[in-house]
Order: C-alpha cells, then structure tokens, then sequence
C-alpha cells in the first residue's frame, strides 16, 4: 500500500473533484460519512455521549458531516468549534450551516480562556481539529485542550490524524497532539504511524476509501510503501517442478566465536528454512561439533582458531554470504574480514559484529559488494551512520548511506523500514515476541537464504522481513509473547509461506435443494 505525501493528497482531491465532476462538498460529505458509518456499524444507536470537537478547516468540515449523520440518526451528541483562527474554509461554513439549520442545539464555540466540556471516561470524543492542514505549533490554549482529551481517559477517534501530528515533522510537545485510541486515515495512512517517535499517536488506525481519483492513486509514486502480503505475493517464486537443490543456490554463513556459536545455528537453520538448496557454515572450531550435531543438513568449515574467526578462506563458492553473528569484534577478526573483503565477489548481507567492524574502520564500508544488504538494530544504526535528531533526519541518513554504498539497509524496529536508494518500505508483519534473543540472526538467515535463491537483495529483505514477522506472528497463537523463541520463528517459516496462498475464509454456502 502506497503511504501518499500531504502534498500527493492534496493533489489526489483536485484530480477527483475534476475527473469526477463533484464539488469538494460532496467530496467531504463522502469522508464524513464513511466515519459516520464506520461509527454507525458499532455503535448500533447506543447513547453514548459524543463529543465532536471540529477546527475551522476541512477536518473540522469532515466532523461537522459527521455531526449532521449522527444527529439524524438520533445519537446523543454535541458538537464544538475550536476556534483557532478566524478564517474559515468554504466546505467548513457550508456544513456549519447546515448543522445550525438541523438542531436548536448549536455547536458550542470554544475559545482561549474559556473553560473545556464535562466529559466523562465512558464518553466518545471524535477529534477533528487539525487534519493534514497543520502547518505550524499548535495555540496553547488548544495543547490545554488535548490535555484535557487525555485526562478525561475517555475513547478519542481522530479524524485522518490525531490533531497536532505533523506528516512530515517530529513532535516537539506530546502534549500537543492528540492520542487517539483510533485514527479514521483517508485515502491511505500516513508515514507518521509507523515511525518508533510517532506511531504511539494512534493506538490504532484504518483507511477509509472516499473514492479518489484510481489513476492517481495507481500511477503516483511515493516515498514510502506498506507491505503486506498484497506487496510480497507478486516477489514470490514459485517453484519449478524439475529444479534441484543446485537450483536454490549455496548459502554461506560466517560467524561465531567462543559461547556465540548458538547465532550461527539459527542463521543457518534459517536460511535453510527459507528455501536455500544448500547451507554452509564458517566458524573457528569449537564450533564445529554444536553444529554438526543440532543441525545435521550444513556443511561445517572451521577456522584455524579454536574460539573466534581469524582467516576467511573456503574452497567452496557460495551463491550468497551472510556474516557477522556472533563473530566478535577482535582484531584478529577485523583483520580476516577486511581481508575477505578485499577479495571477495559474492553478494553479502551483513549483521551484528560485522556491521560494527565496518562502523569502527568505515574505510571497509567501500569494499562491500553493490547491493549488500545490511540489517542493523537501532544501536548499530547509529553506530554506522553516526546520531540523529528524530526519524525524519534518520530516514535521510539512511537514504544517503544507501545511494552512497549502493547497500540496502534493514532498520530493525516494531516496524522495520527496510530503505534503498530514495525510497523506504515499512513492513506490517511482526508482534512484541520478537524482541527475544537471536530473532535477528533469524532474520539475517532468512534474507541471506532469500537471496541464494536468485531474489534480488531488495525483494529478499522486503520478503524476508515478511515472513519473519509473519512466522512469529502465527508462533504466538500457539506460544503467545513471552515463550515466543527465535527457533520458534524458524520452525513456522513454513506456515508463513503457506500463510501466503490462504484464501480468506468464507461463510459456508448453502446446499442447493434437489428438486423431485
Ligand atoms: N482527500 C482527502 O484526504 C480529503 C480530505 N479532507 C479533509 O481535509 C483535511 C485537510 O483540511 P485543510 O487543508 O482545510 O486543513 P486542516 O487540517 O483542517 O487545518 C485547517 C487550517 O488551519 C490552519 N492552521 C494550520 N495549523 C494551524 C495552527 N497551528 N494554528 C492555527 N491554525 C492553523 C491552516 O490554515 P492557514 O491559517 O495556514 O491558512 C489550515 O488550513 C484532511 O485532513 C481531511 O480531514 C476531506 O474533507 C475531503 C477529502
Ligand atoms: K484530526
């Protein structure tokens, strides 16, 4: 799913409104009225108070749509102006008055100084202050406002962004944004939900299709994409009938040292779940026997060390390599890995130490192979390419390490961003249970095991990181959060991938009656 800028949804409401020849009343009146339904469906008629605060702009016009609905339905509703400025935008006067005309009840104006409603915790309120229009702080009397909103502990459904929250901007003040238990997104959520500094703004979200111009919406190109299984299915490979492991290709991993040999098991188990033909592991000799003994299917190959990696040299040529758990930082193994990399050929995805090794010497960054993959956590994220002040500047940083190194980079997080060049994928798949030892040699297995088997480095991180958020998110049905394990992850690779084909289920349909 396409995440569309402030910019590409203003520009989506003027092609609409020409190519369909409606008024931008009519298009409110649809955003209005799927809330309206969307509230309609749950609440049945239930005489919950609501209270609807509305700005002066088209999301305060959206809430006054919602008004009318809901008052002509009967609900026990009040309505409020919060009135930050003066202007007021034409669709937003039209339903205004057309509120006035429906109810002796007119909407209350709220303004500076003026004391807030009464509203109890078992109360709605429906926030449609400040939508995509946001362009500067918000006025502190309206900050004292959202205050109140979350003091009251009361439900708050925000339309198409908890007011306050900018598209494209930190937060500066918490206070001044809304935290809404639900947001209502129009036309497609926004970026902002998804970024570990902002998604705690809605606890939950869902898109309203208002019907937008389809052209549009298919040919514009954005920054940033969901992904979901409508995005991985048409990555996937089916497989041949007459292929064969050689098929698959040859997955190399290196890492391990002394009491870390565990991280080089679970890549390799990984990659091998995932569907590479053969696996191959590179590790100093104590851990030699720890695999051979729980992962019968790899090919050991041992360093001349006993306890951490201190020369790279196989006799074999892996279709892929994915190095760096459990390696360690000596400088013995620096220097075997810078001396891998000045000679090696073979595409790379690079985790853990490996990725500290080339944050402490980044003069090694320029030895990579185009189009390696690397899958920091946030720490070795900074590590790599120094602080940030907030997601955004990190997202820029990101970009450019990416087109600088030609490398795909993966930020591992509650949602991970996987980044290439300009643009930025953000995966769906993935719980809390995943925050457990080992789940990112796991992940690295799996990329590593994508790519053996001819996926592009792009597409093995977007449908690596799938999977293995949606393997541990079939894992907690059996296991819930706290039992989930990185072997776990492992063992329901499959279920993921099958996952992908799962028709979702219908209704039984009825037996058609035989006539006689
Ligand atoms: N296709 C779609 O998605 C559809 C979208 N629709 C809805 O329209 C919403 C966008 O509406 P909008 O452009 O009128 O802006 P909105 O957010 O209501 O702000 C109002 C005005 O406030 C002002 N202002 C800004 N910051 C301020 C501040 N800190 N303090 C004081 N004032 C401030 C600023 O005006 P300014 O003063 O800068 O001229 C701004 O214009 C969108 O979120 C969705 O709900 C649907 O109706 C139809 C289909
Ligand atoms: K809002």
């Amino acid at each position: 799913m396409k995440l569309f800028s402030r910019e590409q949804i203003y520009e989506a409401d003027q092609q609409t409104i020409k190519k369909q020849d409606i008024t931008s009343t009519e298009l409110m009146d649809r955003a209005g009225s799927q809330i309206f339904n969307w509230m309609h469906l749950r609440l049945q008629g239930a005489q919950v108070p609501i209270h609807v605060f509305c700005g002066i702009g088209n999301n305060g016009g959206d809430g006054l749509v919602l008004t009318q609905h809901l008052i002509s339905h009967g609900y026990h509703v009040t309505t409020y102006i919060v009135n930050y400025s003066h202007k007021r935008s034409k669709d937003f006067l039209i339903n205004y008055d057309k509120v006035k005309s429906m109810t002796k009840t007119w909407p209350v104006v709220l303004e500076d100084n003026e004391a807030f409603p009464e509203i109890n915790q078992e109360d709605i309120i429906v926030d449609a202050v400040f939508g995509i229009g946001l362009n500067r702080p918000v006025p502190d009397w309206v900050k004292d406002l959202f205050i109140h909103f979350r003091k009251t502990k009361a439900f708050t459904l925000s339309i198409d962004v908890p007011s306050g929250l900018f598209l494209d901007q930190p937060v500066k003040d918490e206070d001044a944004v809304v935290w809404a238990g639900y947001t209502l997104s129009f036309a497609s959520p926004k970026l902002v939900f998804f970024l570990p500094e902002t998604a705690k703004y809605t606890a939950q979200w869902e898109v309203l299709d208002i019907g937008l111009d389809q052209e549009y919406l298919m040919s514009t190109k954005t920054e940033a994409d969901l992904i979901g299984k409508h995005e991985v299915l048409p990555l996937y490979m089916p497989r041949d009938k007459f292929s064969h492991k050689g098929t698959f290709g040859h997955t190399l991993i290196i890492g391990g040292s002394y009491g870390k040999i565990g991280a080089v098991i679970l890549s390799s188990r990984a990659a091998l779940s995932a569907g590479s033909g053969l696996v191959s592991a590179y590790v100093p000799k104590c851990g030699y026997i720890p695999l051979q003994s729980s992962f019968p299917e790899a090919m050991v190959l041992t360093d001349r060390d006993e306890n951490e990696i201190t020369e790279i040299s196989f006799d074999l040529k892996p279709t892929v390599i994915g190095m760096g758990m459990g390696l360690g930082t000596s400088p013995n193994t620096l220097d075997a890995f810078e001396a891998f990399l000045k000679n090696n050929k073979t595409p790379l995805v690079i985790d853990a130490d490996a990725i500290n090794l080339l944050s402490k010497n980044k003069a090694l960054l320029k030895l990579l192979p185009i189009h390696s993959v690397l899958t920091p956590h946030p720490k070795e994220l900074e590590r790599l390419i120094g602080t940030w002040s907030d997601d955004f500047e990190k997202l820029e940083k990101v970009k450019s390490f990416s087109k600088k190194y030609h490398a795909v980079v993966v930020i591992k997080g509650a949602n991970t961003i996987t980044v290439f060049q300009e643009k930025i994928y953000i995966n769906t798949t993935g719980n809390p249970g995943l925050a457990t030892a080992g789940s990112g040699d796991v992940l690295t297995g799996i990329i590593t095991g994508l790519i053996a088997q001819s996926y592009s480095a792009l597409a093995a991180a977007i449908f690596g990181v799938y999977l293995h958020g949606k393997a541990a998110d079939i894992t907690i049905e059996d296991y819930g959060y706290q039992s989930l394990t990185a072997t776990h992850v492992i063992e329901y690779m499959g279920k993921a991938y099958l996952d992908l084909f799962e028709q979702p289920q219908q209704l039984p349909q009825e037996e058609p009656k035989e006539d006689n």
